[in-house]
């Protein structure tokens, strides 16, 4: 126990400290019914005892270098250790974007050699990769492991729509994916490494300035949580968030329109998980007032019909002060 909490402790103080109210997500056993209700009421738990991915516990670089096929893997990579997502086919809505990452295509046998020769001043990489049907024959075998009848349980007990993917993501220690939602539901799976996961509720959405929907950072945080501008966003010092920490075989719950920042845990080399997408289930009944994340959805349907009808990105701004300022404000 005391080698636990020592543990514990040395992985806390290998984290960044912010500056928001941080509570703890509850580490709970699947079985426990508590768990079970977390989970049916939208809300984040560490699962710890699952299952889910044990067959694939086993995997590290040189079993995936062997086994993972002759697929293409897409790699992003980045000058610094923030791998911010960004949408492709949103770009041109942008004057001079500047991509924050490069992706680019790699065996995976190569992506290791370049993860294995690195040093300091390189880009460091993050592969994120869904997995499909050109991996290997064990890959297969692990991938069929996995404890689809307790996954599939959740699915249907609450009402979630299809599986649509599952991501691989092989990266350095201490890369960060920066906040941000989906519009999925996912159980994220930890296999190899530790994870640090910043959520926030949906009702956070006023205290993390996400970017415009038609901008390529939609449904990123505009605030760098590193540095961040009080007077662009005072209300960020107002985010309540939930920490938890994943290491192997634990499964969290990430609960659509949920916010999250993902920190590899520095000092423990390559990290690998797998997440779990699915499509959110029938709309829900609704209820007045509406539900934070019922709110999160109508405003980016709200913003998306302004932004087809002026088909103008570079007008929604001057659109939506007209509209609000002096009048609503
Ligand atoms: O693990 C990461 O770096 C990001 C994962 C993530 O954002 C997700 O699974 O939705
Ligand atoms: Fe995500």
């Amino acid at each position: 126990m005391a080698e636990l909490e020592s543990k514990g402790n040395d992985v806390k103080l290998k984290l960044k400290q912010y500056n928001f109210q941080t509570e703890n997500v509850p580490r709970l056993s699947y079985t426990d019914p508590k768990a079970e209700k977390f989970i049916s009421n939208g809300l984040p738990v560490v699962l710890t005892d699952t299952k889910l991915v044990s067959s694939a516990l086993h995997w590290d670089l040189d079993y995936l270098s062997e086994n993972m096929g002759e697929g293409d893997f897409s790699v992003f990579l980045s000058d610094t250790n923030k791998f911010m997502y960004f949408d492709d086919k949103k770009i041109e809505n942008v004057k001079d974007f500047k991509q924050p990452t490069q992706m680019i295509e790699m065996k995976f046998p190569e992506f290791v050699k370049t993860l294995r020769s690195y040093k300091e001043g390189d880009k460091r990489l993050y592969m994120q990769q869904a997995l499909n049907d050109t991996v290997g024959r064990r890959i297969v075998m692990d991938f069929l492991g996995f404890n689809w009848t307790w996954i599939t349980e959740q699915q249907k007990k609450n009402k979630w729509g299809p599986l649509t993917s599952n991501l691989l993501l092989v990266g350095m220690d201490s890369n960060i994916t920066p906040a941000h939602y989906d519009e999925q539901e996912n159980f994220f799976a930890q296999i190899k490494g530790s994870k640090r996961f910043l959520l926030f509720d949906p009702s956070n959405f006023e205290c993390l300035y996400p970017y415009p929907v038609y901008h390529p950072h939609d449904r990123q945080s505009q605030v760098d949580f590193d540095n961040p501008d009080s007077l662009r966003f005072p209300k960020f010092q107002d985010a309540k968030a939930y920490e938890a920490i994943v290491g192997p075989g634990d499964v969290l719950y990430l609960p659509m329109y949920w916010w999250h920042q993902v920190e590899s845990v520095p000092g423990h080399g390559t990290v690998i998980s797998v997440n779990f997408w699915y499509k959110a289930g029938p709309t829900e009944k609704v209820e007045y007032p509406l539900k934070a994340h019922q709110r999160v959805a109508m405003t980016r349907n709200i913003e998306k019909m302004i932004i087809q009808a002026l088909n103008d990105p570079n007008e929604v701004a001057p659109f939506m002060q007209a509209m609000v300022l002096g009048r609503y404000t």
